[in-house]
C-alpha cells in the first residue's frame, strides 16, 4: 500500500513539476498560486507604550495570472500589508492568509520558498556586472541541479527577456533606475517563482520606464505568476494595465476589484470622477478625505462589495436572504494543491561548500575592483608606520628611551585596533540591506555568508598589519630576533582582528550614527588599563576592566616580546651615542617591566584569552545578524 503512495505521489511530483526543462530557454512551468486573506489586523508598540492598529480587518484575494496594484495615499498601509503577505513581516500580524485555500501559518518556510520580495531600493553589489550578478544568483539559488552551461542559457534568456542583453557587461552601479529595477527582478526569476512581491516598483523612474516596467510586471503575470506591488499614483493609462486593485485608505480597504470597475463603484457611493480626471487620482482624492468622502462607510460599501468574480478557488452559490436570492462567493474546500506539494519541484538548496565558493568568488571579485580604498588603505598604514618609525626612532635600542618605545608599542596597539574597528563598523550597515535582501529570497544561509566574509578580511585585515609592522619595527631599532618580532606580530594580529569582530558586531547591532563614536569610545576606555597606571591605583570598582580588557593583555603582551625573555642590558644612549656620565635607568629591560608591573608573563595566556574574545564575539555577532534578518 505505502509502495503504491509512494509511486502515486512520485507522478503526482512529475505532475506538478513539468515542463521543468531549461533546453527551452523558458521558464519552467509552476503551479499557480492565489492568496486569501482574511481580517488582517497590524498592530504595533508606539514610544507611549499604547498600542497603534495600523491595518483594521483587511480581507482580500490576489490571484495568480493577475497583476494586482495595491493603492492608497502615503502612510494608508499598502507596505505594511505588502510586507505581511510577503512574509516580511509576522510580529504584531492577526489574521488568516491561505494559500490556495490552506492556512499558511504552518507552512511558512515553503511560502517563502516561492515567493520573493522585490524592495523599494534596488540593493544590488556595485561592482558586479549584470551577468555575474545574475550568474552568482543562479549558482546560489539553483544550486548543483543545473550545469553551468544551462545556468549560463537561463541567465542569458532571462536577460533578454528583461531587456537587459545589452548591458550584461555593465556594472550595476551604472545602470539606470529603470534597468536597475528590471535587474532586481530577473535575479529573483531565475527560480521562477509563482509570487512576485513588489515594493513600490516604479518609484524614481521616468514615465517611459515606468510604462516598461508595468509592462513587464503584466507579461510575468500573463505567464501564470500571482503578481502583488504597491503604487503610489499611476497614470492614467498605467492605471489600466493593472489586473486587479487593491485600495486602502488610513488601514481600511475602500476597494477590491477591477480598475474598470472602480468608477462605477464609487458612483454607487454618490462619488462621481469628473470628466477627464485619472481615476487614480480620484481614488487617491476619495481616500484622503476630499469630496467630503466618508471612509469608514466606503470601507463598509466595499466590504459588503467584495470581489465579484470567481476563482479556481473559490465558487459562486447562491444564497437566499431575506426570502431574496444573492450572490455569494465561497472559498472551495479543497485546494487544487498544498504549496508543501509544491516545494517538492523546487530546485535543491546549493550545498555549504558551494555557497561559500561562490560567495568567495564573488568578494574576490568586488575586493578586485574596490583597488582604490584598498590600496589607500594599505598604503595609509606604511605611512603612519614611516612616520612613527621617524618620530620614534632607534628607541628600542636605547635605555634612555624606554618611555618612548613603551608609547610606541601602545600607539601601535592603537592604531591598529581603530584600523581593525572601524573599517568594518561603517561598512557593514550597507552592507547588511544587500545581505537582508538576498537573505530573506532565499539565496544563501548566514553561516556560509559569515565564512566567506571573513575569509577576504581577516587576509586583508593581516596584510595590514604586516604592512604596518614591518617598517616601524626596523625604524623603531626594535631587536632583529625572529621570535620577538613573530610575538609582537602574534599580539598585534590578535588586537586587530577582535578589534575588527568588535567593528562587526557594533556594525551589526547599532545605527551607523551611533557606531561612529561607539567604537571609538569603547577603544579609549580599554585601552586605559594597564597603560601608565599601576594595577593598586586602579579604584577597585573598576579593576575588573583591568582584567577583561583584551586591548591589554595585547599591550603588555606587545611589551614582553620585545623587552622580556631575558633581553640582554640595553645600550645607554645620548643624541646616539654613549652618554658622558653612563647611567641609565632602564639598561636591563627587566627593570622597567618589575617597574610596570608586568613581571609574570604568560604569552600563551594572553594570546589565548584574546582569541578567545575574537571567537566570541564573532559568534555573539552572528546570532545578533541572524537575529535581525529573522526578526519579522
Ligand atoms: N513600527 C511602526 N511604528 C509606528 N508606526 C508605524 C510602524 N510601521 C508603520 N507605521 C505607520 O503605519 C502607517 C502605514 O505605513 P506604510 O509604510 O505601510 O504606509 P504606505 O502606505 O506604504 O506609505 P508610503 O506610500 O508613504 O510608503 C504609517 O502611518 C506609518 O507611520
Amino acid at each position: 500500500m505505502e509502495g503504491i503512495n509512494a509511486l502515486n505521489k512520485t507522478k503526482h511530483d512529475m505532475e506538478l513539476c513539468n515542463n521543468n526543462d531549461y533546453d527551452q530557454f523558458s521558464f519552467p512551468k509552476r503551479p499557480t498560486v492565489d492568496i486569501n486573506f482574511q481580517d488582517i489586523t497590524y498592530t504595533v508598540n508606539t514610544i507611549t507604550a499604547a498600542k497603534k492598529e495600523i491595518l483594521h480587518g483587511v480581507s482580500g484575494e490576489f490571484r495568480s495570472g493577475e497583476l494586482t496594484a495595491i493603492m492608497g495615499p502615503s502612510g494608508a498601509g499598502k507596505s505594511t500589508l505588502l510586507n505581511i503577505l510577503a512574509g516580511y513581516t509576522l510580529k504584531g500580524c492577526q489574521g488568516t492568509i491561505c494559500i490556495n485555500g490552506i492556512n499558511r501559518k504552518s507552512r511558512i518556510e515553503q511560502f517563502l520558498k516561492m515567493s520573493c520580495y522585490i524592495t523599494q531600493d534596488d540593493e544590488l553589489r556595485p561592482l558586479l556586472t549584470v551577468r555575474e550578478a545574475m550568474m552568482l544568483a543562479a549558482h546560489l539559488k539553483l544550486g548543483l541541479s543545473r550545469s553551468n552551461a544551462e545556468k549560463s542559457k537561463q541567465v542569458s534568456y532571462i536577460l533578454g527577456l528583461l531587456g537587459l542583453k545589452k548591458h550584461e557587461n555593465t556594472r550595476t552601479s551604472r545602470l539606470s533606475g529603470g534597468q536597475r529595477k528590471r535587474l532586481s527582478i530577473a535575479l529573483e526569476l531565475l527560480t521562477n517563482p509563482p509570487i512576485l512581491f513588489l515594493d513600490e516598483p516604479t518609484t524614481g523612474l521616468d514615465s517611459v520606464s515606468t510604462t516598461s516596467c508595468v509592462s513587464l510586471l503584466k507579461n510575468l503575470a500573463g505567464e501564470g505568476h500571482t503578481i502583488v506591488c504597491t503604487i503610489h499614483q499611476p497614470t492614467a493609462s498605467m492605471f489600466e494595465m493593472f489586473d486587479h486593485l487593491y485600495a486602502i485608505a488610513d488601514g481600511d480597504c475602500i476597494y477590491q476589484g477591477s480598475s474598470s470597475n472602480l468608477l462605477p463603484f464609487l458612483s454607487s457611493l454618490s462619488l462621481h470622477c469628473p470628466k477627464y480626471h485619472n481615476p487614480a487620482d480620484f481614488l487617491i482624492e476619495v481616500a484622503v478625505g476630499e469630496y467630503d468622502s466618508n471612509i469608514k462607510s466606503i470601507a463598509a460599501a466595499a466590504a459588503k462589495h467584495g470581489r465579484q468574480e470567481s476563482t479556481p478557488y473559490s465558487e459562486e452559490i447562491i444564497k437566499e436572504e431575506n426570502g431574496l436570492p444573492v450572490r455569494v462567493l465561497q472559498t472551495k474546500k479543497s485546494p487544487a494543491f498544498d504549496i508543501i506539494e509544491y516545494t517538492t519541484c523546487l530546485a535543491e538548496p546549493a550545498p555549504l561548500w558551494y555557497q561559500v565558493f561562490h560567495l568567495l568568488h564573488r568578494n574576490f571579485i568586488i575586493t578586485r575592483r574596490s583597488k582604490l580604498p584598498l590600496a589607500l588603505r594599505i598604503f595609509m598604514h606604511f605611512v603612519i608606520s614611516v612616520m612613527f618609525g621617524i618620530i620614534y626612532n632607534n628607541v628600542g635600542n636605547n635605555a634612555n628611551s624606554v618611555f618612548g618605545n613603551y608609547i610606541y608599542v601602545y600607539g601601535t596597539n592603537l592604531f591598529l585596533h581603530y584600523t581593525g574597528q572601524m573599517a568594518v563598523t561603517l561598512s557593514f550597515p550597507l552592507e547588511f540591506k544587500v545581505l537582508r535582501r538576498e537573505h530573506f529570497n532565499r539565496w544563501y544561509s548566514l553561516v556560509p555568508y559569515c565564512i566567506a566574509t571573513l575569509l577576504i578580511e581577516i587576509p586583508f585585515q593581516i596584510i595590514c598589519v604586516v604592512v604596518y609592522l614591518v617598517p616601524s619595527y626596523l625604524l623603531t631599532g626594535q631587536p632583529l630576533e625572529w621570535i620577538r618580532f613573530l610575538m609582537f606580530l602574534m599580539f598585534t594580529v590578535a588586537v586587530c582582528l577582535t578589534a575588527q569582530s568588535f567593528g562587526f558586531l557594533i556594525g551589526a547591532t547599532t545605527p551607523v550614527t551611533l557606531a561612529v563614536f561607539i567604537g571609538p569610545v569603547i577603544t579609549a576606555f580599554l585601552s586605559v588599563f594597564g597603560f601608565a597606571m599601576k594595577y593598586n591605583d586602579i579604584p577597585s570598582y573598576l579593576r575588573v576592566f583591568y582584567h577583561v580588557s583584551y586591548f591589554r593583555s595585547s599591550f603588555q603582551g606587545s611589551l614582553m616580546s620585545l623587552y622580556g625573555n631575558n633581553r640582554s642590558y640595553l645600550p645607554c644612549l645620548e643624541n646616539g651615542f654613549h652618554g658622558r656620565n653612563g647611567y641609565c635607568h632602564y639598561t636591563h629591560p627587566t627593570k622597567f617591566l618589575r617597574e610596570m608591573e608586568f613581571e609574570d608573563p604568560n604569552p600563551v595566556f594572553d594570546v589565548s584569552y584574546i582569541v578567545s574574545v575574537c571567537l566570541l564575539v564573532y559568534m555573539c555577532t552572528a546570532t545578533a545578524i541572524w537575529y535581525r534578518l529573522n526578526k519579522r
